[in-house]
């Protein structure tokens, strides 16, 4: 039976709840990912996807609502409990890498498992697995300034997987990238995702949103619409997602 990963139920978020301009940002949300599932979350500026992915990323709490992430209510959660969960079970890549400069790159690999008091025999073990796996080997001992931008994204993309999480966040995590970083990029979620690990990516750029199994369009706070990559190209997922966008963003 597939294992649902991600659910979420009816899910609001009021900012400003008590203020005289309370705002809605999420307007009732719901949806599920399965285990193993890559899935896109697109909409327009303001439509709520960072909101959404706090949300899921425990960084923040829905006015109501249910989330249940690996079969964990994390809304139920203290905020140590989160922090835990958090870095027990979730990875994440950003647009702006988040590499510690002071800290070389085995060590910003390894940062997950020091948190976690991972013995250290065996995150050696870890971190020199995921670095061959990713090609930074050879990099162990540089700093993030002498990287290239594709470079650090892969150390990002390390650090997150160290851990073994159950579900890999990115949010625009090609944002910064060249053309061919990007596409190395998504050539390795893709890679990773094969493997049996979920990824939900938030996403404005369609050429990374084609490289997901699945798409949810969020509009003014709620899906809108939803595209499957079953039976199609890359190229004619990239296609039917330029016109969804076309229509769904008017
Ligand atoms: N802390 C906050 N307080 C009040 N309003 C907020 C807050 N954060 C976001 N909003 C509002 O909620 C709405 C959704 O914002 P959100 O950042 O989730 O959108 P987004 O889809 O991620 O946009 P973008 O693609 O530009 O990052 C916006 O109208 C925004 O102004």
């Amino acid at each position: 039976m597939t294992k649902e990963i991600i659910k979420i139920q009816d899910l609001h978020k009021v900012y400003d709840q008590h203020s005289e301009k309370p705002y809605e940002a999420l307007k009732g949300v719901s949806f599920q990912v399965d285990e193993g599932e890559f899935v896109g979350i697109m909409g327009a500026s303001g439509s709520g996807k960072s909101t959404l992915l706090n949300i899921l990323a425990t960084l923040d709490r829905p006015t109501s609502g249910n989330v249940q992430i690996d079969g964990n209510d994390v809304t139920q959660f203290t905020s140590n409990e989160m922090a835990n969960f958090r870095s027990n079970k979730l990875g994440f890549i950003f647009q702006s890498f988040n590499l510690l400069e002071t800290l070389n790159v085995f060590e910003n690999i390894v940062l997950p498992l020091s948190l976690q008091n991972t013995n250290h025999r065996i995150a050696q073990q870890k971190v020199r697995q995921i670095a061959n796996k990713l090609g930074l080997e050879n990099l162990l001992t540089n700093y993030p300034t002498q990287l290239s931008g594709g470079q650090k994204q892969r150390v990002a993309a390390a650090r997150a997987l160290v851990s073994d999480p159950s579900i890999i966040f990115g949010d625009e995590p090609t944002g910064a990238l060249d053309s061919t970083n990007a596409r190395d990029l998504l050539d390795m979620l893709q890679q990773i995702n094969s493997q049996g690990v979920s990824i939900l990516l938030v996403t404005h750029d369609p050429f990374s949103a084609s490289f997901c199994k699945r798409i949810l369009f969020i509009k003014d706070g709620k899906i809108g619409d939803e595209l499957k990559a079953t039976g199609k190209t890359r190229n004619e997922f990239y296609q039917e997602i330029l016109e969804k966008l076309g229509t769904f963003e008017q």
